[in-house]
């Protein structure tokens, strides 16, 4: 099938290029000359794990164009995905601006019956709204269907999850178009479920807000756990074991970041509130995390009394692992509170992103190697768990530190390990080992 894509960011680029693999001709738009100009080589402008690969091979197969020009995209492509961003505005809500300019341009340049599939996130009631101004601009000139296919992909196992991923949701309101997208998605073999448009859209934001609030419930255990003396590694394994639980994203850490839970949690809020709805439960979740966030900064007070002056060895600038992407990375918040205690910061990160420089505040030294971040440190703090630093040579780190005091918050090391390699180690949840005082 002929599919255009309008957005080449995480979501959209993914998209398209997976698309293309299972067979489809696709073209991807982007207002971003020089991200087209990088696609069109076959370079992805995103890091994203095995996208480059297929890229390039499906450019070579003739089926993946790029395009900054939405005539040339949308020129007899039947579905039209729109994958553009849904950033937050300042009050929590979802900015639309570029998602209704790409609504207008559809209506501007479709001349035959379209399937117009909405991938960004959008709050219930969007796609309504994208058709009303999809009808107002074509004036009949062509007909169209507006499907609602939300997106479940995860940064660092994109492409993975686009191939392996556990449903497709298709939300719609005529059956023929809801049957256009399921054919294109036949190949990757998901099982599909089929709902009307409003709950696809809410699909999203609920899944979304309920991963949240289950990383903002097992930080609260861990808070316990620290005071009560448990391990909360133990404590999510065991209840993880309970198939109504689930073991996953119950990993205690220093918060949620991304360019998703933040974002679709605040707006959640928002969209309650406009329906006169208090979502107490999630504004709490939000608030548990806005104060995770704080927690390394806090221990190394309490350890040290004043930063004043310590270098600290900051490792990890993305919000997760395999990923270039900083959106409301935790490294940002705790560069911005040790900079105001007035320490030091030594920053690195593997793939050392470009939004580094801009996003983080100017007095932290950005390192092109871990062993320039650790030369001289006060300590460390362990922002991102890389495989890099969980796999450390915590010797040779040791030697080149002041000290050897860490401050882990993904606990990337077992108690035991930390207190084998001879260093003073605070974790998340977990009793501090190897403190000399
Ligand atoms: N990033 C994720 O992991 C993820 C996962 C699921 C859903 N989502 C949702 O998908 C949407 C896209 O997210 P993203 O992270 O891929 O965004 P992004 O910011 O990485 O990319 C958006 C792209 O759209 C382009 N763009 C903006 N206006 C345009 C226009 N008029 N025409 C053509 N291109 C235009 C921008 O130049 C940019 O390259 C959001 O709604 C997001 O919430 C994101
Ligand atoms: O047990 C866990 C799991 C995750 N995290 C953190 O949560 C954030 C988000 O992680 P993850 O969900 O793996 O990454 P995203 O790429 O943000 O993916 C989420 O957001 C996407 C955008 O909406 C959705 O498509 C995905 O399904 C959803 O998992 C990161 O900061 C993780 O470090 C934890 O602290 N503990």
């Amino acid at each position: 099938m002929k599919i255009a894509i309008v957005g080449t960011g995480y979501v959209g680029l993914v998209t398209g290029v997976c698309l293309s693999e299972i067979g489809h001709q696709v073209t991807c738009i982007d207002v971003d000359e020089a991200k087209v100009d990088k696609m069109r080589a076959g370079v992805s402008p995103i890091y994203e794990p095995g996208l480059d690969e297929l890229m390039q091979k499906n450019i070579e197969a003739g089926r993946l164009f790029f395009t900054t020009s939405h005539q040339e995209g949308f020129q007899d492509a039947e579905a039209i995905y729109i994958a553009v961003g849904t950033p937050p505005r300042e009050d929590g809500t979802a900015n639309l601006s570029y998602v209704e300019e790409v609504a207008k341009s559809i209506a501007a340049h479709i001349d035959s019956y379209t399937v117009v599939v909405t991938k960004s996130t959008v709050p219930v009631g969007t796609n309504y709204r994208i058709k009303e101004m999809i009808s107002a601009g074509v004036e009949g000139r062509a007909l169209f269907d507006i499907v609602s296919n939300p997106e479940f992909l995860r940064e660092g196992t994109a492409v993975q999850d686009a191939f392996q991923g556990d449903r497709i949701v298709i939300g719609s309101d005529n059956p023929k178009a809801a049957q256009v997208v399921e054919e294109i998605n036949k190949p990757f073999g998901i099982p599909v479920y089929h709902t009307d448009i409003s709950s696809a859209e809410m699909i999203k934001y609920a899944s979304n807000a309920f991963l949240a609030t289950k990383i903002s419930f097992i930080n609260e255990i861990s808070a316990l756990c620290e005071k009560l003396g448990a391990n909360v590694e133990d404590v999510a394994a065991g209840m993880g074991m309970d198939k109504r639980i689930g073991s996953q994203f119950l990993r205690a850490g220093i918060g949620y970041g991304g360019s998703c839970f933040p974002k679709d949690t605040k707006a959640l809020v928002q969209i309650a509130g406009n329906v006169e709805h208090e979502f107490d439960l999630l504004k709490s979740v939000i608030q548990v995390n806005n104060k995770q966030q704080q927690l390394l900064v806090d221990k190394a007070k309490a350890r040290f009394g004043s930063l004043e002056d310590k270098t600290v060895a900051l490792l990890g600038l993305a919000f997760k692992p395999q990923t270039d992407d900083m959106r409301e990375s935790a490294s940002i918040v705790v560069s911005q509170q040790l900079v105001q205690e007035g320490a030091r910061i030594q920053a690195f990160d593997p793939i050392q992103p470009e939004m580094a420089a801009q996003l983080l505040p100017p007095e932290v030294a950005l390192c092109q190697t871990l062993k320039d971040a650790l030369t001289n440190a006060d300590c460390v703090f362990i922002i991102t768990d890389w495989p890099e630093f969980k796999k450390m040579d915590i010797p040779m780190a040791s030697q080149l530190m002041k000290s050897p005091v860490f401050f882990d918050g993904r606990n990337c090391f077992s108690l035991e390990y930390a207190v084998s390699q001879g260093i003073e180690y605070h974790s998340i949840g977990r009793e501090s080992v190897g403190v000399k005082r």
